[in-house]
């Protein structure tokens, strides 16, 4: 499923008219009668449903749900919040109609106000795509009443004046449902406009599927993993299944590379090792199944050839000589993972990512990455898809951007979104475990993009499970994580 930014929707509205041949009103008519498939199985004929129309083609949908619901029997009015010549083109065709059909109209606001405190269900159709910020008055109360009623909002597509352009945002409907027309937008992914969604659905107006094809932007779910994940092999080995070395763990940290290792060990690998400094081993407890490697190969360029991945910096501590080992691993050609510490000394100078052979892949949390970026972490929030796309491009790297919604990005500037995970991964250690699972997945799928994609969704998975079957976000660690994964990988080979 491909997400997208309001611009990229309306071109494809535009493509699916013009080169389809596909018309306006008849797209806000699949819209409309989509919608109310959806919504009729929440509704009984005694429900006081109020339908709150704006002037764009998001009011053109809401019209024809209003009058789809009042011609199937339903107790339906219409708020109608401009003026009637300010309501043009397939809205207003799908206007007029409403109008035959006889559907009742409010127009003054107080009027307005005693039917949203009657309702028991509202359709916010005020804005969708084509909201630019900020919101007015009249508008701006409506919405004010909308958000003070306990009556259950359904909003279509978008929740009205919630945009891309986070600066500009007043207010918002809170909707408890949004029924999104036919692709999520980037905004039901974004910390700070995403919980203006509410739970979300996807309604289909039969746009063409082509038509997407532009888009570089997806929405992970479990039929990319299922397509992407390496098969386990009948006559497979463990060479098969690659070889990974975690470089990191110190004595004040050692909790991180045994997450990291723990991770790699139940992500399907063929042969797990650690590679820490004398002093730590004393402090590790490592799963049995993981071999240990003394920090004085990290010189030996032929020694470290045999690993297929080579993660580095899970609780490896800060200092020069670290640093200088960054540095020697950076010129080795072999699919890195940089995380945590390493992040921090990668970011005294990012030029050394230049000229490698090899992907690399940097998996900061957002103020690793403004440390990273030069962005405030403000700034990363309301914008994590234009801010991480601009700087794997720039680096040349693969960039996870952790968070509700990690966002997986390529050298190329694709982008994937992740949508597994609970708040139960709130915790230290889950980004050592993330670590571990990612840098198994990228020995085994392909394309790299979709096995970093597919450790971020089996990572989140199997905390969902975790809370689904024994735990809460509350008490569950990133161990019990570790010990859901095998949940998450069944869902993919039964
Ligand atoms: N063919 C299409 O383009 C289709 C569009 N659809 C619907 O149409 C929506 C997009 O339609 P539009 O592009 O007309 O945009 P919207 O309906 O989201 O809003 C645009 C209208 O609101 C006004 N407006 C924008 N910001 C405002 C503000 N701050 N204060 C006051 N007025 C403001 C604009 O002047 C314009 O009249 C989608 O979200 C979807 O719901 C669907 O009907 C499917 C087909
Ligand atoms: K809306």
């Amino acid at each position: 499923m491909k997400c997208l930014t309001s611009k990229e929707m309306t071109q494809i509205d535009l493509t699916a008219m013009k080169d389809y041949n596909m018309p306006g009103d008849m797209l806000m008519e699949n819209a409309g009668r989509s919608i109310v498939a959806q919504i009729e199985p929440d509704i009984v004929k005694r429900d006081q449903i109020v339908v709150v129309a704006g002037p764009g083609n998001n009011g053109g949908d809401g019209f024809v749900v209003a009058r789809e619901l009042y011609n199937r029997g339903y107790r339906v009015k219409l708020i109608q919040t401009v003026p009637n010549e300010k309501i043009t083109g397939d809205a207003n065709k799908h206007f007029t109609i409403l109008k035959k059909f006889g559907v009742p109209i409010v127009t003054s606001m107080s009027e307005a106000e005693h039917e949203l405190k009657s309702a028991t269900l509202v359709i916010d159709a005020l804005f969708g795509t084509g909201y630019v910020g900020p919101m007015h008055e009249p508008i701006q109360s409506y919405v004010d009443l909308m958000n003070q009623i306990l009556a259950p909002i359904y909003s279509i597509d978008v929740p009205s004046g919630v945009s891309e352009d986070v600066d500009s945002m007043t207010v918002a409907v809170k909707a408890t449902k949004t029924l999104i027309i036919e692709a999520p937008k980037v905004t039901a992914y974004i910390e700070t406009t995403a919980p203006y969604y509410g739970e979300k659905t996807i309604v289909s107006i039969g746009l063409p599927y082509a038509a997407f094809h532009s888009i570089s932007r997806t929405v992970w779910l479990a039929p990319q993993v299922q397509t992407s994940l390496m098969p386990r092999q009948q006559f497979g080995h463990k060479g098969t299944y690659g070889h990974v070395l975690l470089v990191g763990g110190n004595v004040a940290m050692p909790g991180a590379v045994q997450l990291s290792a723990l991770g790699a060990v139940k992500s399907g690998a063929g042969l797990v090792s650690v590679m820490t400094d004398e002093a730590t081993w004393p402090y590790l407890q490592l799963p049995y199944e993981v071999m240990r490697t003394s920090v004085d190969y990290i010189m030996n360029k032929d020694f470290l050839s045999k690993y297929q991945v080579i993660a580095f910096g899970m609780g490896l501590g800060i200092d020069d000589q670290k640093e200088r080992m960054l540095h020697q691993l950076l010129e080795q050609d072999v699919p890195l993972l940089i995380d945590a510490d390493g992040l921090t000394l990668l970011g005294r100078d990012l030029r050394r990512l230049e000229g490698r052979n090899s992907p690399t892949v940097l998996t900061p949390h957002p103020k690793e990455f403004a440390m990273l970026s030069g962005h405030s972490v403000a700034a990363i929030k309301v914008n994590p898809f234009s801010v991480t796309k601009s700087f794997a491009k720039k680096h040349g790297v693969f960039l996870i951007l952790k968070g509700a919604n990690t966002i997986i990005t390529s050298p190329r500037g694709e982008q994937i979104v992740n949508t597994t995970g609970n708040s139960g991964l709130s915790k230290g250690g889950s980004g050592d475990l993330l670590s571990g699972i990612c840098s198994v997945r990228m020995m085994q799928d392909k394309p790299l993009l979709s096995s970093l994609a597919n450790g971020v969704f089996l990572h989140g998975a199997a905390c969902d499970f975790a809370i689904k079957q024994a735990y809460t976000p509350y008490d569950v660690t990133p161990t019990d994580v570790a010990g859901m994964l095998g949940e998450a990988f069944r869902t993919f080979i039964e």
